[in-house]
């Protein structure tokens, strides 16, 4: 499906969606909330690259493995801009974070410092596996002292995943009902469903200055957010002490001392702020807490409907460990199904449809097509999940896709894979996804079949266009499996 004419590489422009003055393209997507998949179902028309316009800006939206890797790795430099918009600068006062920075040498100073802290105090260290195991036995208590009846799962999920970016961002963590944990959820919860939707806002920016619902409860819960960062800033700079630096907080504290002492700048004029110290803290947290819960959460949505993928992973913890061991990190590579269950629910829902926009640093080209500087460009992850030329029935919910005929483990089946992009700007926390994705899956499953409570339909497996792929809520009945029902 991609574009065979070599005549003129480089130098055409690529489709594009018709457009008003004013409104661009926007009339073309009205009525489609879902933009995943009405991106994917404008191929048809338009070809696996097109573009279009929203307001000023000019889009790019890409469709396809081949030109979504030459954007994110082949060119994932001329590609690492990120645009800027009413809601994002809001988030991140401006940019000062990493997700929504522009590609610079703050950017880049700030991803490595934040990369050297999560695995110093947690990824491949003992340290990270205890927070989660001690998460994933909360969660089993919790599960357990509902014996049987109807649990939403949703804020029990958010708690564990909180706690554990708590503990590597703060040194702490939440009990079960505690006020600041509650504020927590709400505001996360207000701005996942505010940022992100491509709402008007973002696209017409001068509406910003009229009376608007949706920004106003988004402007609030950043007040919220901001709050709640900034007393754990104070309470951090008043305990702190550079020899023990003992999570992501004292780590940026004591970079931002170091400079400071030593007189140094990254370049004139970059200097590391207190906005920048909080807003990258921030954004561990959002990036951390929404994803991997909504990954969790689609996870457990899909063993309810396909309690036959639930089984195969008992009978294989089963085999491996029995009922009494607790999984570990180390029994991953003895789990090649569950690990295989968790790339698949990646795939078939991947929590970021649309990855975050890109932009185009310089005059560039994707294909054959003509990119100018400037251009936002959308990788629809969905729609690479999703392609029929990659994928054997791409609709159906097949863990075996990942495994190979002895059983064993493929990582990436096709390259038509990347629920966590690729390249310069990938993820910065997919091996702390996978570890808490791996172990509270595993230790659930181990004690407690999920089903579904009489009565109750079974979850919709539409998920909700924003900032993540949001699952709707849900209610399970957690069965516990035999050692349990027989006490320890
Ligand atoms: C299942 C869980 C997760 C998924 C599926 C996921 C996926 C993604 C995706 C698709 C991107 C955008 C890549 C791009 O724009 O090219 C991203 C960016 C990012 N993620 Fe994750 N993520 C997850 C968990 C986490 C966690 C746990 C953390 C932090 C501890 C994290 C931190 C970040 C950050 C900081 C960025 C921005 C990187 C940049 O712009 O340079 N993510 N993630």
């Amino acid at each position: 499906r991609l574009s065979r004419d070599k005549a003129d590489p480089g130098h055409r422009a690529p489709p594009c969606l018709p457009s008003l003055p004013v409104l661009g393209s926007l009339l073309q997507l009205a009525g489609h909330s879902e933009l995943h998949t009405c991106f994917t179902g404008l191929q048809a028309r338009y070809g696996c690259l097109y573009a279009l316009r929203l307001g000023s800006e000019y889009l790019v939206v890409v469709n396809n493995h081949l030109h979504a890797r030459e954007v994110l790795f082949k060119k994932g430099k001329e590609f690492a801009g990120r645009p800027h918009s009413v809601t994002s600068d809001l988030m991140s006062r401006g940019g000062k974070d990493i997700a929504f920075a522009s590609y610079s040498p703050l950017w880049r100073f700030l991803r490595k410092l934040v990369h050297t802290a999560l695995s110093m105090f947690g990824e491949g260290s003992v340290a990270l596996q205890k927070i989660i195991c001690r998460e994933a036995e909360g969660l089993c208590e919790v599960l357990a002292a509902t014996q049987g009846a109807p649990l939403a799962m949703a804020p029990e999920l958010t708690r564990a995943v909180t706690n554990v970016v708590c503990s590597l961002c703060f040194n702490s963590s939440y009990r079960r009902g505690d006020p600041e944990f509650e504020a927590m959820l709400q505001y996360s919860q207000g701005i996942v469903d505010t940022v992100g939707k491509e709402s008007l806002v973002d696209i017409f920016p001068w509406l910003q200055y009229f009376p608007n619902k949706d920004l106003a409860w988004l402007r609030q819960c950043v007040k919220a957010r901001d709050e709640l960062l900034q007393k754990k800033f104070t309470e951090h700079k008043e305990a702190f002490c550079s020899d023990s630096v003992s999570d992501l907080m004292d780590a940026l504290l004591r970079a931002k001392l170091n400079m400071e002492n030593n007189n140094s700048r990254l370049e004139p004029g970059l200097e590391l702020t207190d906005d920048h110290l909080l807003m990258t803290v921030g954004d561990i947290f959002g990036a951390g807490v929404e994803t991997t819960t909504t990954a969790l959460k689609w996870a457990i949505i899909y063993m309810l409907h396909y309690p036959e993928v639930q089984r195969k992973i008992q009978e294989e913890l089963d085999q491996q460990l029995g009922l009494e061991r607790r999984p570990q990190l180390s029994d991953r590579q003895r789990l090649p199904y569950l690990e295989a269950t968790i790339s698949e629910v990646l795939r078939i829902r991947p929590v970021a449809p649309l990855l975050i926009p890109h932009v185009a640093l310089v005059d560039s080209s994707i294909g054959d097509y003509v990119i100018p500087k400037g251009t936002h460009v959308i990788v629809n992850i969905w729609a690479i999940h999703h392609d029929q030329d990659e994928w054997d029935k791409p609709e159906e919910f097949n863990p075996g896709r990942f495994l190979d005929e002895k059983g064993q483990r493929i990582y990436s089946p096709t390259p038509s894979y990347m629920p966590f992009g690729s390249g310069i700007r990938t993820c910065l926390g997919e091996v702390l996804a996978k570890m808490e994705l791996f172990l509270l899956l595993s230790w659930i499953l181990q004690r407690f079949t999920l089903e579904l409570p009489a009565h109750h339909p079974l979850p919709s497996l539409a998920g909700k266009f924003g900032i993540v792929l949001q699952a709707t809520g849900f209610e399970v009945k957690a069965v516990p499996r035999e050692p349990e029902r027989a006490g320890p």
